[in-house]
């Protein structure tokens, strides 16, 4: 008797387990379908991937993306994808000038800011930059840069 309730518990449990990789097995199935037909466009991509992405979305009149760079805020101009392949081309492979001043758009790259957050220690600064940081267009280093205080006479290259 005691040997016939052991073989019935065994017997659930592999029930159970086969049920729990049947769900398994769906759910895998499932992510590689959408991956393949092109749903998985919320991954993480690079910067002119997102502006790709946006001026499918946005209308071409009125738009401006505010990007950071470390405590910095820039607001891009208005031009769309093929805008910026486009000037790319026309100044050469990763670099381009903005606001007269060169800078690389390599993914990855640092970039000039067109704003800057400053505050004062225990200011709450930090907090702005995670609440901005939540946009997918926003980016940002994940350290303060110190340009203004540290590293000034350094000069723009800096930024690069
Ligand atoms: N919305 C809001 N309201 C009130 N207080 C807030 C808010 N956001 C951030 N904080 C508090 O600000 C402190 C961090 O500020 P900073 O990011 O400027 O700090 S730092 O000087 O750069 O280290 C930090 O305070 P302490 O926790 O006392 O260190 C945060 O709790």
């Amino acid at each position: 008797m005691g040997c016939w309730t052991t073989s019935c518990d065994l017997g659930h449990l592999k029930a159970h387990s086969k049920v729990s990789v049947f769900f398994t097995m769906i759910l895998i199935f499932t992510y590689l379908f959408y991956c393949l037909t092109g749903y998985c466009d919320s991954m993480p991509s690079p910067l002119y991937v997102h502006q790709s992405f946006r001026s499918k979305l946005l209308p071409k009149e009125g738009k401006k993306l505010a990007h950071w760079n470390g405590s910095i805020v820039r607001e891009l101009p208005e031009q769309d994808a093929t805008d910026v392949e486009d000037e790319k081309r026309q100044r050469g492979l990763g670099y381009e000038t903005y606001n007269n001043l060169s800078v690389s758009n390599n993914f990855g790259t640092k970039e000039f800011p067109q704003a800057i957050i400053i505050g004062v220690k225990k200011g709450g600064t930090r907090a702005l930059l995670e609440f901005l940081r939540v946009h997918p267009d926003v980016r940002a280093v994940g350290a303060e840069p110190h340009f203004f205080d540290r590293f000034y006479e350094k000069g723009l290259q800096w930024y690069r």
